[in-house]
């Protein structure tokens, strides 16, 4: 047979279906082969793959061995029987068991990929249940099993697994120790964040649990994995995890070999992961299950990822603050990682890392409207037209002016300032300095997640005015502009006009480094009106400077 079969391939093993004769091309595949058995289904290609392309014949063809990524994960492209890319449906997509229906038809919908899923939780259940273990706190042992959160919770699960048709016993041992759970906080009286971790994963584990059993119920066979058990290895930061390298390759060999050795759709439980010192469950943080799709993406090396909301796409503001928000069909990973960092809630702050990394691209889809083009982020796209992509609002931002009390012209004082937000393991948003003052914004979400707002930040200013004066304003926003910053003269301009029409003073303004964000820091109460307007003067009326713009170029 001469008929080529190409694959990407990264690492470890060969699909057992592909077995593999001694004609290799390549000197050092040949001398590798040496090194296991030829009709071995797991031949790892680590050691051997100095370039990205080799030739090897296999049984049914010649197959081209196109990638690997550098940790040497497992994939095979094209090859027929691996899979191919990740999709991943949030809350809102699998909310009742009519959605997750829904859901399903949608991946069938796809005949010609081999998907990993990725869940999160169903619907609004992580909220309830950190509202059922803040309320445990206080509400009493005795009074635990009648918290309206966990009924709630219990109402939903097994109503949608009796809708579905599956056990019900599917989720009872999890509700059952959720209860117990809530009773041993109650009677603790503390919810620590490794607590809360332990508490909100009871979502996803259910999720999946429920939506895998469907699967294989309506005859698409699937395979349910918690992502603490496969190899999501991450830091010890309850709440706010980061997802560690060894979770690449790991998570790549488990999913593949049990793809390879009996092949089932994998439902993974997004958001979650495992204390690589603790050993307990992690959180990646609210809308973790992003990250979790591109971490899948990449480690797999998989041809796209597409992440199912409930919206058409990225759109050009928050249509919670504005409904006419427009799709925006094609973003850049910087542009995207910028926009989630800046407080777009459509996409988790870390999640474009992996997908960079990996250089897959990512499609952010409506799963209530299936046919909406959605938005494509990759690498790079055309920026020849582009001026602003979408605006990008972060409320309740604290402010500080930080000016030196010494003279004109000593140096080391950005030094200093830095290093106190070091030591105190707090992160500056926004920046803007002069020689002897310093204007920043501390990340909210830092703060926030440790609950010590009040405490830190009067630590972080006494810590400062050891050598400055600082003023601390609170109660601000960042109205983050996303876009070409090749076009910053125009934006600004246009941006200022709207701004002084509105009466609106801005305090701050910071042109990231990243040349796709210029962030204008104003009052909480103003920002919503600003980026209204700002919004009908980009997105809604013609920039008839563009081309006078272009001709100047
Ligand atoms: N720029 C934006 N583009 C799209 N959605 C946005 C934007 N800013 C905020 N959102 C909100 O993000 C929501 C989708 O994100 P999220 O709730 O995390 O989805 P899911 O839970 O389905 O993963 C939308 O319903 C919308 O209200
Ligand atoms: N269930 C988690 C994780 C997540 O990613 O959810 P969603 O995909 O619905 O944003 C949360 O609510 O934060």
């Amino acid at each position: 047979m001469s008929a080529s079969l190409r694959f990407s391939c990264s690492s470890h093993s060969f699909p057992k279906q592909t077995s593999l004769q001694r004609q290799w091309v390549s000197p050092t595949l040949l001398s590798f082969a040496a090194f296991r058995p030829w009709n071995s289904s797991c031949i790892s290609l680590r050691r051997c793959c100095e370039s990205r392309v080799f030739r090897v014949s296999c049984q049914g063809g010649n197959v081209d061995v196109v990638q690997r990524n550098e940790f040497g994960a497992v994939s095979f492209g094209e090859a027929e029987n691996q899979l191919t890319c990740v999709m991943k449906f949030g809350g809102s997509s699998v909310a009742s068991a009519e959605r997750m229906r829904e859901v399903a038809e949608l991946i069938l919908s796809f005949p010609n990929e081999r998907p990993v899923i990725v869940l999160s939780a169903m619907g609004k259940t992580t909220n309830k249940l950190l509202l059922a273990g803040e309320k445990a706190v206080s509400c009493g042992v005795t009074n635990v099993d009648a918290l309206e959160e966990l009924f709630f919770i219990k109402d939903l699960h097994h109503r949608t697994a009796n809708e579905l048709g599956v056990e019900r016993s599917i989720v009872d041992g999890h509700l059952e120790v959720l209860e117990q759970l809530l009773k041993g906080i109650s009677m603790m009286k503390e919810l620590t964040l490794r607590t809360k971790d332990y508490l909100v994963s009871f979502g996803e584990c259910m999720s999946t649990r429920i939506f895998a059993a469907y699967l294989n119920k309506i005859g698409v066979k699937a395979r349910q994995y918690d992502a603490f058990e496969i190899g999501f290895i991450t830091t010890d930061d309850f709440t706010n995890a980061d997802i560690l390298e060894a979770t690449f390759p790991a998570v790549a060999k488990r999913l593949n070999d049990d793809w390879f050795s009996d092949p089932a759709i994998p439902i993974v439980t997004g958001f979650l992961g495992k204390g690589w010192r603790s050993g307990a469950i992690t959180t990646l943080g609210r809308g973790g299950s992003d990250l979790t799709a591109t971490t899948i993406g990449k480690a797999l090396g998989l041809r796209e990822i597409q992440v199912w909301k409930d919206v058409d796409g990225v759109l050009t503001c928050d249509p919670n603050i504005y409904p006419h928000a427009e799709p925006v069909p094609y973003l850049t990973f910087d542009e995207a990682a910028e926009l989630a960092y800046f407080g777009a809630q459509v996409l988790h702050p870390q999640s474009m890392r992996p997908a960079r990394e990996g250089d897959i691209p990512v499609r952010v889809k409506n799963s209530y409207n299936p046919n909406a083009p959605g938005t494509l982020i990759t690498r790079n796209r055309d920026m020849r037209k582009a001026v602003l992509t979408s605006i990008v609002l972060k409320r309740n931002v604290t402010m500080l002016d930080i000016v030196s009390t010494r003279m004109l012209g000593q140096f080391g004082f950005l030094a200093k300032v830095f290093s106190i937000f070091e030591d105190l393991g707090i992160s500056v948003d926004v920046v803007a300095t002069s020689e002897v003052s310093i204007s920043l914004t501390l990340d909210p979400s830092k703060l926030w997640s440790r609950e010590l707002i009040q405490q830190e930040l009067d630590h972080v200013v006494e810590e400062l005015e050891k050598i400055a004066v600082v003023n601390l304003l609170q109660h601000r926003s960042i109205i983050s502009l996303i876009g070409n910053v090749q076009r910053s003269s125009l934006i600004l301009e246009k941006a200022f006009r709207v701004l002084r029409t509105s009466g609106v003073n801005v305090q701050m303004i910071s042109q990231g480094a990243s040349k796709v964000n210029i962030s204008l820091i104003v009052n909480d109460n103003e920002a919503e009106q600003c980026v209204r307007a700002l919004h009908s003067t980009f997105f809604e009326s013609e920039l008839p400077e563009l081309d006078q713009f272009d001709s100047a170029y």
